[in-house]
């Protein structure tokens, strides 16, 4: 069994978690029948999927310790809303679903968020949770209007919120600077008319994707030197997957590479959570021994399973427990220097 296998999960299951939080990926909701991925491959329940995150919150709502807080990983509503003039009401019905939800919710914005709204009405709507951020100077880019800020549920442990459409084609307006700049980039790489279709070696070069201007990775470089300063924990949430071990290289960020970089320069990190490809994947970086994992998307997952996670944290690791889709992972170590001061991180996940 998972437990012979794994002796620590018995310490952990006697132990108080610190805190807990909920995830949650890739929801897409539109009040339609269901439909396919581009190619055909795997089937979108597009209707079902509210009935999935109604599951997440009675579950996390029934929990007997109550979640910290939620994690929504992007994708909340789906672009087929637009040209049915339903982005609205969509957007409505899952909010109050997570209005029920037990905790504060921390949205993060994906593709689909900029094929129903602009970034400045996202900015102004209420799926910007920046108010959620810490009171604190630096707790989110300043003078921007960059979606990225930091919260700290618990002393010691820093989430950070990043925005992957900060560098993209989407939601922008096409005469501004930050979207000529987008385009000369996303054409160096991407020869194709449509530049949804991808070519290779650079795949990730789509639409659909972004990246992290160099503005959010200063700011990022500079909240985490403060949390290596601190010794904190920091788990980094964001939209896009930024290893290419953890997720198929169609869906990673423009500029993966540089987000690692930071991440590598820094004691601190231990986890980075994304959604965007909706079978999931995780992988642990070699050199730093991050944890690298992409949450498994609502939308692919049919109405008799479910794709949540709730993550219990400890001093020395996290425990994550994954319902339906997401699949076993367990008794992954964390093997960076943190080590000797805090311990290793357990990333573990049940069905
Ligand atoms: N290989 C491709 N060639 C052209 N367009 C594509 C390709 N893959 C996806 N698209 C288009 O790109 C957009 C985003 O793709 P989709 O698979 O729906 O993304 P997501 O997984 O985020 O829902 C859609 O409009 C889709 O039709």
């Amino acid at each position: 069994t998972l437990d012979k296998d794994n002796p620590r999960m018995d310490d952990c299951r006697q132990q108080t978690p610190l805190f807990t939080f909920g995830v949650i990926a890739d929801i897409q909701y539109a009040d339609m029948d269901d439909g396919y991925n581009y190619s055909r491959t795997r089937r979108r329940y597009y209707r079902s999927s509210l009935q999935l995150l109604r599951n997440a919150r009675k579950s996390w709502s029934e929990s007997a310790v109550k979640p910290a807080f939620i994690l929504q990983l992007g994708d909340v509503i789906d672009g087929f809303n637009k040209p049915r003039d339903a982005s609205e009401r969509a957007l409505d019905t899952v909010l109050r679903e997570f209005s029920s939800c037990p905790a504060e919710v921390h949205h993060v914005w994906g593709n689909h968020e900029f094929y129903n709204f602009s970034r400045s009405a996202l900015l102004r709507s209420k799926l910007n949770s920046a108010a959620h951020a810490d009171r604190s100077p630096n707790a989110a880019p300043g003078g921007s209007d960059i979606y990225a800020y930091r919260f700290s549920p618990f002393p010691g442990f820093t989430f950070v919120v990043l925005d992957a459409y900060d560098v993209s084609l989407l939601g922008r307006e096409k005469s501004c600077e930050q979207y000529i700049n987008a385009m000369n980039l996303i054409k160096l790489y991407n020869k194709n008319e449509d530049l949804n279709s991808f070519g290779s070696p650079t795949r990730r070069f789509t639409m659909f994707n972004g990246g992290f201007s160099k503005d959010q990775l200063d700011w990022l470089d500079s909240v985490l030197s403060s949390a290596d300063e601190k010794q904190e924990r920091v788990t980094i949430v964001s939209h896009v997957p930024v290893h290419p071990d953890c997720t198929d290289n169609v869906c990673l960020a423009w500029n993966f590479d540089e987000l690692l970089a930071v991440i590598r320069s820094h004691s601190s990190v231990v986890c980075y959570m994304a959604g965007h490809a909706h079978d999931g994947g995780y992988c642990r970086d070699e050199d730093t021994g991050v944890h690298h994992l992409t949450v498994d998307g609502v939308i692919e997952t049919p109405p008799d399973s479910n794709a949540f996670a709730t993550v219990s944290v400890y001093r020395d690791r996290m425990v994550l427990k994954g319902c339906g889709s997401i699949r076993d992972r367990h008794n992954y170590k964390h093997k960076r220097s943190l080590e000797s001061k805090l311990g290793c991180l357990l990333f573990t996940v049940l069905c």
